[in-house]
């Protein structure tokens, strides 16, 4: 059987680094190309890359699959900062090209996925709720990526299930005292020196509270789904927004 061939951008970052690892090491795949900033992205042409794996920042990433899905090579893609209007230019380039494959994951670490499914079916049985996210210091963009698709899927369940705001008495406050306000869940963001990648969702209701808690110890967390996510992308055109559509979560 022939070995998917496999691209890493951003190969030299703290998580680049672990998947370049970590593809070597599957015996179903070729690392074919490790770009940093700066490599020429015809190297993935060059090398004949199935799968670019984009794993680099915000300000790179729109770049990086405008190419990728103009050479109709699929992308798995870990890389946070996606708002409806990148959503939407992206997909536009996948209707042009329809038989490329694109996986966003927030998250790629099961423990993170399955916090996020906890929390949908919890957050409507409760009155309060919010997120907190914990971080290494060197992270650049705040709130994580996991918790701002984390409230944003507390917010469906919610509005789905017909649930009142969150009661807060709050009248005055310091800028930021209440977290940041996404789609109307208050997330907070913590960066700790010592830290890597840690979420509590925290649920109130009469007399009680339920805190969902995931820690991520280490960047191989997140490699099983980075691996999983280049095996199923393949064969999955369009655009796929998170891990949990290649889980079999129900
Ligand atoms: N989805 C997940 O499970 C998950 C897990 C960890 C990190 N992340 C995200 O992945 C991204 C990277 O995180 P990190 O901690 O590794 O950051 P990092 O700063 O350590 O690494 C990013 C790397 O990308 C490189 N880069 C920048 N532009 C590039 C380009 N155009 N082409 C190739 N390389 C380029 C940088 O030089 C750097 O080496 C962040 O957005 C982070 O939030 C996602
Ligand atoms: O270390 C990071 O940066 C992480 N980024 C993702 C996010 O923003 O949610 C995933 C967790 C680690």
């Amino acid at each position: 059987m022939s070995k998917l061939r496999v691209a890493v951008l951003g190969a030299k970052g703290r998580i680049g680094s672990e998947a370049v690892k970590a593809i070597e090491a599957a015996e179903d795949m070729e690392l074919v190309a490790a770009l940093g900033r700066g490599d020429k992205l015809e190297t993935l042409v060059e090398s004949g890359a199935q799968v670019a794996v984009e794993l680099t920042t915000p300000a790179s990433v729109m770049g990086n699959l405008d190419f990728c899905v103009r050479h109709n090579i699929h992308a798995v893609v870990g890389t946070t900062g996606w708002t409806d209007e990148r959503l939407a230019q992206l997909k536009g380039w996948l209707e042009l090209s329809p038989q490329t494959g694109v996986l966003i994951a927030p998250n790629f670490s099961i423990g993170a996925v399955l916090t996020m499914k906890f929390a949908q079916i919890a957050a409507p049985l409760f009155e309060s709720v919010e997120v907190v996210e914990l971080h290494h210091p060197n992270k650049a963009d705040a709130p994580s990526g996991t918790a701002t698709r984390t409230a944003q899927l507390i917010a469906e369940a919610r509005r789905a299930a017909g649930s009142p705001p969150a009661p807060d008495a709050t009248v005055t406050a310091l800028d930021g005292a209440r977290g940041a306000d996404v789609d109307g869940v208050p997330v907070h963001a913590v960066r700790l020196r010592g830290l890597l990648a840690h979420q509590e969702v925290l649920l109130g209701g009469e007399g009680e509270t339920l805190t969902i808690r995931h820690d991520s110890l280490h960047h191989s967390s997140f490699m099983p789904g980075i691996l999983l996510g280049v095996r199923r992308v393949t064969s999955t055109p369009g655009l796929t927004f998170g891990l949990e559509h290649f889980l079999d979560l129900n």
